[in-house]
């Protein structure tokens, strides 16, 4: 007997292919993360290994990236060995029509925002059940705050009219720690009307570090669809 195939894993499968087919020779890769990004990258490393591609070396944005990337033999390197990002491909939770991101949904948002914000070209990585008319509908925003911060940061947020919680772990007891060693607290608010103000105002909290709105960051958004049953990738 034979199972179909999960269509969201499908969209996933296509869209991280079509991104890993955008990379060209001789240049540097922010590599993102979350189970989309998953496939940009094993993609890559195999183009590699075909010798499709030559000399790419990649920046990881977390610890589940750093093992992908060399688990599928992508040479890595930091920011402080190199002076521009040619390209970043990352995932998103949710995408609002102007291209504004919710990201953080593996805890990874602020090295992610320092590395896609810094490449030339950011090509965020979704599949259609991402897509959202306003941010905030159906995703909590992370937000990473120092551990001894915890409780006035949560404090200051529900000032802000967010409701928020702290995240917990899975298989583990206790919270989530990022890979810097510091909390996740996912912030319900109804309505994100301005993202640009809300993402600075969180800022702004004493000991939080970085919150998971991407705004007028992404260049390039790839949506995997299936479209008559057939998987499809579209440009926005
Ligand atoms: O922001 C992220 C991690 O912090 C991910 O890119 C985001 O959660 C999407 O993940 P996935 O591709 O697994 O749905």
């Amino acid at each position: 007997m034979t199972t179909a195939a999960d269509p969201v894993i499908v969209m996933k499968q296509e869209v991280g292919k079509a991104a890993a087919n955008r990379v060209q020779s001789d240049s540097i890769v922010g590599l993102g993360t979350g189970s989309t990004t998953a496939y940009a990258i094993e993609y890559i490393g195999e183009r590699l290994s075909q010798g499709e591609l030559s000399n790419i070396v990649g920046v990881p944005t977390s610890f589940q990236a750093e093992v992908l990337a060399k688990k599928y033999g992508i040479p890595l390197t930091t920011l402080d060995a190199i002076d521009h990002i040619d390209v970043a491909i990352d995932g998103a939770d949710e995408v609002d029509p102007q291209k504004n991101l919710i990201k953080g949904g593996g805890a990874a948002h602020t090295r992610e925002k320092v590395v896609d914000a810094l490449a030339n070209e950011f090509i965020v990585v979704v599949d259609s059940g991402k897509l959202t008319d306003k941010l905030g509908s159906t995703f909590l925003l992370p937000v990473e705050v120092i551990p001894m911060a915890m409780t006035p940061a949560i404090n200051a947020l529900a000032k802000l009219g967010g409701k928020p919680e702290l995240r917990m772990g899975i298989k583990k007891a206790g919270p989530v720690v990022t890979d810097q060693g510091n909390l996740v607290v996912d912030v319900k608010f109804d309505s994100i009307d301005n993202p640009a103000e809300l993402e600075k105002a969180i800022n702004n909290i004493p000991g939080v570090l970085e919150n998971g709105l991407f705004v007028g960051v992404a260049d390039i958004v790839l949506i995997g669809e299936i479209i008559d049953g057939k998987p499809t990738v579209r440009e926005m």
